[in-house]
């Protein structure tokens, strides 16, 4: 793989995402990754970049609800790892664990099954976008009480102007890769 190759298929990467402005609240540009989805060469060139950032001997893909599901499950498969979703409140059916926090455009809590992953597997965290690191946050403490080791983050799109990569550095998290930085 050269380095020719991965820049380009960055570049189709972010030429495929559309802003929708004002949504889905005034003042905030939604990044919307449907166009990306909807092309066969786009969305492949989106996962083998995501396999590309994994580190070595990941156990777990761990994908939040919804749209980090689309990315994590086919790096999973790819990676020979397991997948493990992180849902919203009322949809997992065994014991779960839950974390809330604040939202670019409200509040949410993040459920886990709470023996969704055994201490000590190595975990990759995979999502759509980066925008205030609320969610990969959340993620993280669910991983911490769990006992996972939290190894790498990959997101298709960071949104750098709401600090997401700086709040994560706060929560120890260092170690968070993007394919697209606006
Ligand atoms: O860094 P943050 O500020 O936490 O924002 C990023 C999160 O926001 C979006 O999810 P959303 O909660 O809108 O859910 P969806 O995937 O179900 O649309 C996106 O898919 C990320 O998971
Ligand atoms: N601006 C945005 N666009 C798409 N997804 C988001 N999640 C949080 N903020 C977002």
């Amino acid at each position: 793989m050269t380095t020719g190759e991965s820049a380009a298929r960055r570049a189709l990467v972010a030429e495929l995402i559309r802003d929708v402005p004002d949504f889905p609240k005034p003042g905030v540009v939604f990044k919307d990754i449907t166009p990306l989805l909807a092309s066969a060469q786009g969305f492949r060139a989106a996962v083998t970049e995501l396999v590309a950032t994994a580190p070595e001997r990941i156990d777990v893909v761990v994908g939040m609800e919804a749209r980090g599901f689309v990315f994590a499950a086919p790096v999973a498969l790819e990676l020979g790892a397991g997948f493990v979703p992180v849902r919203k409140p009322g949809k997992l059916p065994g014991e779960v664990i839950s974390h809330s926090f604040e939202l670019e455009y409200g509040f949410e809590t993040l459920t886990m099954h709470r023996d969704a992953i055994r201490p000590g597997a190595r975990v990759l965290v995979v999502d759509d976008v980066l925008a205030t690191g609320g969610t990969v946050g959340a993620t993280a403490a669910l991983l911490k009480e769990m006992g996972a080791e939290l190894v790498h983050v990959s997101v298709v799109m960071e949104l750098g102007f709401l600090g997401g990569h700086a709040r994560l550095a706060e929560l120890g998290i260092d170690n968070c890769t993007a394919l697209v930085t606006v």
